[in-house]
């Protein structure tokens, strides 16, 4: 058993960090009946959402119902497990059921047939308390925000982290430096099923992990990983290719990564298309593996991108040399880029309603020239964080600069004029990019105001 699963916290209070967070999950549970709203877990991958919702049940003798967005979530399963006809106690004994909903921010996809409204309802008039839990808050509809209660999860900081790595060790038997357990700590950037998995990747059947071995190990990984690209794009048996993918370390994420940034040096456009757009379908199982925690589903990202990239080149290799990605040492920034970005135009799309595919290259320039003449004005119309605010402004200093002036602002008017209105508490919030602080205290986010675009 892969240690990330072994190491799960069984009990709320082995969830590291987020303390806040999991005391308000667990003071939602005791107060559930007279309640009944719903929780939505949201936040970063990897910071303990579905391990806090499974360890609450086990504190509470649930039992746990999970509906996956797959064809599971229709409206008739909901109703079943959730509607009016759900209130007898189960089999096993155990007095309610939990049911969780993993991927909310796509309960209005294809996946949830039955229509996201109808299933809105049922969650709001649930008779078994329901956990939803989602990566971006944003994107949610506004009738779910509506009815259910978030909780966020902020990313671990590295010194939460390095205890619960030491524990792991300590219980495999593996006698380690403490400054390998620093690296993966400061590596995993908040994320500890991350800083599990590259433990384990770096101390598997070792007594004694140094400080070397987790940089050592990248590194091997990498050459192993350029002779699975060149052989794709070389064209190898479909059934080597697959047996190479297995032997690899690396994660399909970084195969795909580096199949990427190979195509680029495709000189035939027509097969660097094909290849992309495999590379795009197995991006979906790739985040599905993910949400899900459904490893088989590896399998699949791996065996679409290298055959499809495989058939794309038609064994003719790349012009020129394989070479890692041209960013690869950044790659956790480029990602992170990506999901700023997406998550973005996700704002926007629900603040403007303009469907996000329609928000076009045209429309993001216009904003950009509004918001580099007045960047200040657009943090607050648009609650953009630094992160955001830099993709328009390239300027990462100004940006981080002028978000906190902003908040600063904000918190200074609303010491003046506290709470009126509808508006209250509007100003920019601290989001889950900010500098992570477990300190314990979960904030709730209040939905995004209206914004006046120009
Ligand atoms: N706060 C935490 N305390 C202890 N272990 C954790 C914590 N967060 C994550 N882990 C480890 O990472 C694994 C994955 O965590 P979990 O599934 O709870 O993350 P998540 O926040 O739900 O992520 P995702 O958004 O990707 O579903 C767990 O099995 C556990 O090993």
């Amino acid at each position: 058993m892969d240690w990330v699963e072994k190491y799960r916290p069984q009990h709320l209070q082995d969830v590291v960090g987020n303390s806040g967070a999991v005391r308000q999950i667990y003071e939602w549970a005791q107060d559930w009946s007279r309640r009944k709203k719903p929780l939505i877990l949201y936040g970063k991958p990897g910071t303990g959402k579905t391990s806090s919702a499974y360890a609450l049940a086990n504190d509470m003798n649930w039992e746990v119902v999970e509906l996956n967005a797959s064809d599971q979530r229709t409206k008739a399963a909901l109703e079943k497990v959730a509607g009016s006809g759900s209130t007898t106690a189960s089999l096993s004994g155990a007095s309610r059921k939990l049911i969780l909903l993993d991927e909310a921010d796509n309960l209005h996809g294809q996946a949830d047939r039955g229509g996201a409204k109808a299933i809105v309802e049922i969650i709001a008039a649930a008779q078994q308390p329901i956990i939803l839990i989602a990566n971006d808050y944003y994107s949610l509809t506004r009738e779910l925000k509506a009815v259910t209660e978030p909780v966020q999860f902020r990313a671990l900081q590295a010194r939460s982290i390095v205890p619960r790595l030491r524990q792991i060790c300590a219980a495999e038997g593996v006698a380690c430096d403490p400054a390998a357990l620093d690296d993966i700590a400061n590596r995993a950037g908040g994320d500890m099923r991350a800083a599990v998995n590259m433990l384990y990747a770096a101390a598997i059947g070792k007594e004694h992990l140094a400080a070397g071995d987790v940089h050592t190990s990248a590194k091997d990984e990498r050459s192993t990983i350029f002779e699975l690209v060149g052989a794709t794009f070389k064209g190898k048996r479909d059934a080597d290719l697959l047996r190479m993918a297995v032997e690899v370390e690396d994660t399909p994420d970084a195969v795909e990564q580096w199949l990427e940034g190979n195509l680029d040096h495709m000189p035939d456009l027509a097969s660097r298309a094909k290849g992309y757009a495999c590379l795009a379908r197995a991006d979906e199982y790739i985040g599905r593996t993910y949400r899900r925690q459904y490893y088989t589903l590896w399998r699949y990202a791996s065996a679409v991108m290298l055959l499809g990239v495989a058939d794309a080149a038609g064994g003719h290799g790349v012009h020129g040399r394989i070479m890692p990605p041209s960013r690869w040492q950044k790659m956790g920034a480029s990602k992170k880029q990506k999901a700023v970005r997406a998550g973005l135009s996700r704002k926007l799309s629900e603040m403007t309603h303009i469907p996000q595919d329609a928000l076009r290259e045209d429309f993001f320039t216009a904003i950009t020239i509004l918001v580099e003449q007045d960047p200040a004005k657009y943090v607050r119309e648009f609650e953009l964080d630094a992160d955001e605010l830099n993709l328009f402004i390239h300027d990462k200093a100004r940006a981080t600069k002028v978000v906190k002036e902003v908040a600063k602002e904000e918190k200074a008017k609303a010491k003046k004029a506290p709470a009126k209105g509808k508006d209250a508490g509007k100003g920019k919030k601290s989001r889950d990019d900010d500098p992570p602080a477990d300190t314990g205290e979960s904030r709730r986010d209040p939905p995004p105001g209206q914004a006046t675009l120009f």
